[in-house]
């Protein structure tokens, strides 16, 4: 499908549902979980559809509406669930995820906005040149930074570039974390390098928010286990200020 125009489609047929019933502002988040417990922080939470990884969500966070969509672990996944939202109408899209840190002081637990991706990704490189930018919308980094600051105590929140990888686990190649580690890059993740391009592609707003979940580079890595009550208060802490965040823009 030839990704320069901006077409509205009634049936989306991935995250099998109707556009008529999506709005403009969208949550999206890897775990389907995550995607449910966001939509029970609104009011009047009413499940939208369910397919494959592709939970929806909509309901109403203090008077505007808003819909929340799990896309799963990965680029070329996300990146159907970001093209069907674009379709059904979405013009602002905050992802809601995790990372894990690169930099000492982003310690497990902390908040990262991405103002931009490294494109270590498969997907971008097949739907644009390289060297193509993968930027957050500007006015998104500063609402989220905004509502961070306004509603996150004790917690670092942090704004900086993010690098987004496919692989999670590495084979006999080596990953590239120091390399970006020295060059400054904050956290990796798995899916902002998609959202950010075919945001722009596409002329709508996207951002992300990560709550970081350990670190990712060798010299600081203990045993990964994002599954306590740091990064949890983390995870939470992100999906209220991405709500916050998204109906200020
Ligand atoms: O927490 P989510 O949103 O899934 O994000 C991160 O977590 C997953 C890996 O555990 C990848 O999807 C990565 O991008
Ligand atoms: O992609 C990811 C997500 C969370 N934590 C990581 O170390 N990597």
């Amino acid at each position: 499908m030839n990704g320069s125009e901006k077409t509205l489609t009634n049936f989306l047929p991935n995250l099998k549902l109707t556009s008529d019933c999506l709005p403009e502002r969208v949550i999206v988040c890897g775990d389907q979980a995550r995607a449910k417990i966001i939509a029970e922080l609104m009011d009047n939470p009413t499940k939208l559809g369910e397919n494959r990884e592709y939970h929806s969500y909509s309901g109403s966070w203090k008077g505007t509406k808003v819909a929340v969509v799990s896309h799963g672990v990965g680029g070329p996944g996300a990146a159907v669930c970001f093209e069907e939202l674009i379709m059904g109408g979405a013009q602002t899209i905050i992802r809601v995820g995790t990372a894990g840190s690169y930099q000492k002081d982003v310690q497990p637990g902390s908040l990262v906005i991405s103002t931009a991706a490294v494109s270590c990704d498969g997907l971008t490189k097949q739907i644009v040149p390289p060297g193509f930018p993968a930027i957050a919308d500007r006015s998104i980094v500063e609402a989220l930074t905004q509502a961070g600051s306004s509603n996150v105590e004790e917690l670092l929140v942090k704004e900086g570039m993010t690098l987004t990888l496919d692989a999670f686990y590495s084979g006999v190649l080596e990953f590239p974390h120091q390399l970006y580690k020295k060059a400054g890059v904050v956290a990796v993740e798995m899916e902002n390098s998609a959202l950010f391009v075919i945001s722009s592609l596409k002329g709508i707003k996207a951002g992300a928010i990560l709550a970081i979940d350990g670190f990712a580079d060798a010299e600081l890595r203990e045993e990964y286990n994002p599954h306590n009550e740091v990064v949890g208060r983390a995870v939470n802490a992100g999906m209220k200020v991405a709500l916050d965040a998204i109906i200020q823009v």
